[in-house]
């Protein structure tokens, strides 16, 4: 594990006991059987199959680049991207590092009609439940923080509660472990930012699409900021395109979305078509 994962884990260990000790399982339970997931990884194939499938992420702040955006309402942006044609939305839930909440899942997945990911380090089958219980329609797993059997437990826990899931890898490897669990995730993500040294470089995506099958729901992740790049990483096979500080960056985040969404479309061929 790199240092900065090793670090952000360790911190979300604490975070787990500290919520542990303040809210029993059985209250999760309880709020979770207030509201039904929404099929996050079917959002993304049914829009897949017709346009760009983008999953716009509320990120206010990362370990990499510190305070992303100031002017942070969450339901206004949610909706905002909702309203632009974001397919699905990517939520942050950690605090320490990414300024997000679980509170801002629950505002978030509360205003929109879209499902939303609870984006956080899972560690431990309480943030599933957790995940659950905040209106959460799916969970991230990452293969680089976790072995083998933990994947395959927190996934069939997830799928339990009718939680969807994707699996985040950086490596071929990594990919190797994901390919061979018993239970499948929803989704494969390649996560193009080396947790090592912070760089991106939309090659690993691009490297590693080959490998991914298409039954399942394939995300390219991080550094995708133009219609260029979206066209060159659906060519390479993926269906869905998880899109976070380079629309946060922008003065009208919707907007931006907007017209990404109608560049991509005019420039993917197949696309062009569908949307005629
Ligand atoms: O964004 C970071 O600095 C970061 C650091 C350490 C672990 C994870 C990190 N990011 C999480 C993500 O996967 C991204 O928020 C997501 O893929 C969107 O990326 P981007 O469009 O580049 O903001």
């Amino acid at each position: 594990m790199s240092t900065h994962l090793n670090k952000i884990v360790a911190t979300t260990r604490e975070t787990v006991a500290a919520n542990k000790a303040r809210v029993p399982v059985s209250e999760l339970e309880r709020r979770a059987a207030l509201h039904r997931p929404r099929g996050w990884a079917n959002a993304l194939s049914v829009r897949s199959a017709c346009g760009p499938a983008v999953i716009a992420e509320l990120k206010k702040a990362s370990p990499s680049k510190g305070l992303i955006r100031a002017d942070f309402n969450v339901e206004h942006l949610a909706r905002q991207y909702e309203t632009s044609g974001a397919a699905a939305l990517s939520v942050l839930t950690d605090e320490p590092y990414f300024q997000g909440s679980l509170r801002n899942l629950e505002l978030a997945s509360a205003a929109v009609a879209i499902p939303c990911l609870r984006k956080d380090f899972t560690i431990d089958e309480y943030q599933i439940v957790e995940a659950r219980a905040h209106r959460g329609d799916a969970i991230l797993l990452i293969a680089a923080a976790l072995t083998s059997e933990e994947m395959h437990r927190f996934t069939h826990t997830a799928h339990a509660i009718d939680l969807d899931v994707l699996i985040e890898v950086h490596t071929g490897e990594e990919l190797d472990r994901v390919l061979a669990l018993d239970e499948a995730p929803d989704a494969i993500g390649v996560n193009n930012r080396n947790l090592k040294t912070f760089a991106v470089r939309l090659e690993t995506s691009l490297e590693l699409a080959v490998r991914i099958p298409a039954d399942v729901v394939r995300v390219a992740e991080s550094g995708i900021a133009t219609a260029a790049d979206m066209v060159r990483l659906r060519e390479a096979g993926f269906d869905a395109f998880l899109i976070g500080e380079s629309l946060m960056r922008q003065p009208d985040p919707g907007a931006a979305l907007s017209t990404l969404l109608a560049e991509a479309v005019s420039s993917i061929p197949v696309l062009h078509e569908s949307a005629q």
